[in-house]
């Protein structure tokens, strides 16, 4: 039995999914962040744990080749990077095993899972930041929070961040403590300021700004504002959102436009876009067009096809599909997004798409009902995955194919495992990195119908003969 600060060296086994190396101790498991799989490290335990114990990384003895100096000084302390110390190539392929890993534990043994598309830009790739504010006796402090607690890591330059956002942060840690604009503490329940949220539109250069409050009114609101509009042109609108919440979901559902429309602009795969402090949009510009032409590209549209594109957002896919189809319909839950993707249509003139806002299971379950005809189901659901309801209406209305994207491919995997049960099946499986440095992962799975897929083997295997006899 290991004791809480006893160093021992250990060789690591492999990097769990969480992006924690793992080692064994006999039968114990030894979790350990910021090292590799085969690198020997000395570490120190720190508690005992249901399955093993946590361990500090204390040096690293044995180094693995796949190793590179990470960047940040805040590195294992922030909760939001897991492998800046993993090459790029490397990081790739801890991915991709990674779904290979869940595949092999699922029932869909024959999903094969395609090498990752890696992104160009590794770093200052995020469009979207949320700083948490905190005080305690030493003062205010404003940064992001540690992995798995609600403790702020005073902020420093974040490189998933542009170098314009990064100064925007600080500009506006510093008027929070030079207007004396209190943070919010949770474990009193006092004070008015939670976070600020900033996001920046990657082709338009449009920034919006979001103070989240835990109360309505707060003093020095208009100096705040005042002081943001005459430093930062680029801010085309503030936005208060109030969570009186004791909650670890940032925003509220109350909301007050502070200044400008209370959205932003962007462009995305030639569409313009309007987004709105509460709608989804991919955090990652650059790989999100390659997400969306990759999956687009799995469709081979004719032109007559009815698509759903449900869990649509601001309704980004849709209509990015909607000019290679006949029509498509948008399903969303959040009424604010389907403000915008109405908006969206309009502005991209694109009049063969409409969205509905409900519940996207309890919509697939009325359209079932009432036997309605459609082609292709796009489902992009949150990390949570589907639900079995969706699932079962899905193959009741007998779509052609099944195209899901999905941030988290374990949620994705045992989706598919239930469209296998009724008879939708998907052979490949694509990766997409839409967040390095990260342990996540996008990933996209096509499925069709078991006898379409029949089918399609059976066409594919008479080319091949047919190949054969002309070639003789
Ligand atoms: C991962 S995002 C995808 C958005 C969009 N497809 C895109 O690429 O930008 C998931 C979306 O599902 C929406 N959502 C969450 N639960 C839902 C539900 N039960 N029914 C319909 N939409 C839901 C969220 O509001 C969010 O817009």
């Amino acid at each position: 039995m290991l004791k809480a600060g006893q160093k021992l060296n250990v060789r690591i086994a492999y990097v769990d999914d969480e992006g924690k190396g793992i080692a064994y101790d006999k039968r114990d498991a030894i979790m350990v962040s910021g090292v590799l799989a085969d690198e020997v490290a000395e570490v120190q335990i720190q508690k005992r744990l249901k399955q093993g114990y946590s361990a500090r990384l204390g040096k690293i003895v044995k180094p693995s080749k796949n190793r590179c100096e990470p960047v940040c000084p805040l590195f294992l302390r922030c909760g939001s990077c897991h492998l800046q110390h993993m090459q790029m190539n490397a990081q790739a392929d801890w991915k991709q095993a990674m779904v290979e890993r869940m595949v092999k534990e699922s029932s869909l043994k024959d999903l094969q899972v395609q090498n990752v598309i890696t992104a160009t830009n590794p770093y200052g790739y995020r469009n979207k930041i949320i700083i948490g504010f905190t005080r305690d006796k030493q003062g205010v402090h404003a940064g992001f929070y540690e992995e798995y607690s609600h403790r702020i890591v005073p902020m420093e330059d974040c490189l998933l961040h542009d170098d314009l956002s990064n100064q925007l942060i600080r500009s506006l840690i510093a008027m929070v403590k030079k207007l004396r604009i209190e943070p919010y503490q949770e474990d009193r329940k006092k004070g008015i300021l939670r976070h600020i949220l900033i996001r920046k539109g990657a082709v338009s250069g449009q920034i919006m700004i979001v103070l989240i409050t835990s109360q309505s009114a707060f003093p020095a609101r208009g100096q705040f504002v005042d002081q943001i509009r005459k430093e930062w042109p680029a801010v085309k609108t503030i936005i208060q959102n109030i969570n009186h919440r004791s909650t670890s979901i940032v925003l509220g559902s109350e909301e007050k436009v502070l200044f400008g429309s209370g959205y932003i602009e962007d462009e995305l795969c030639g569409n313009t876009y309007r987004i709105s402090a509460s709608s989804f949009y991919q955090i990652n510009h650059e790989q999100t067009e390659v997400l969306y032409q990759k999956a687009l590209s799995l469709l081979e549209t004719k032109g007559n096809e009815t698509v759903l594109d449900t869990y649509c957002g601001i309704g980004t896919i849709g209509m990015t599909l909607a000019p290679h189809v006949k029509q498509v319909v948008g399903v969303e839950l959040n009424k604010q997004a389907v403000k915008d993707a109405i908006q969206n249509a309009k502005r991209n003139h694109v009049d063969n798409i409409r969205f509905v806002a409900e519940d996207a299971s309890v919509y697939m379950q009325k359209l079932a009902a009432s036997r309605q005809r459609v082609d292709v189901v796009i489902m992009d659901p949150p990390r949570s995955g589907s639900t079995h309801q969706f699932i079962q209406a899905c193959a009741q209305l007998k779509p052609r194919a099944i195209l899901y994207i999905s941030c988290n491919p374990k949620t994705q995997i045992r989706d598919l495992e239930v469209f296998k049960s009724k008879g939708y099946v998907s052979d490949k499986m694509y990766l997409v990195d839409l967040f390095p440095q990260t342990n996540h992962v996008e990933s996209i799975s096509f499925s069709i119908f078991i006898k379409d897929a029949l089918r399609s083997i059976f066409l594919n295997f008479n080319n091949i003969m047919n190949d054969r006899v002309y070639k003789k």
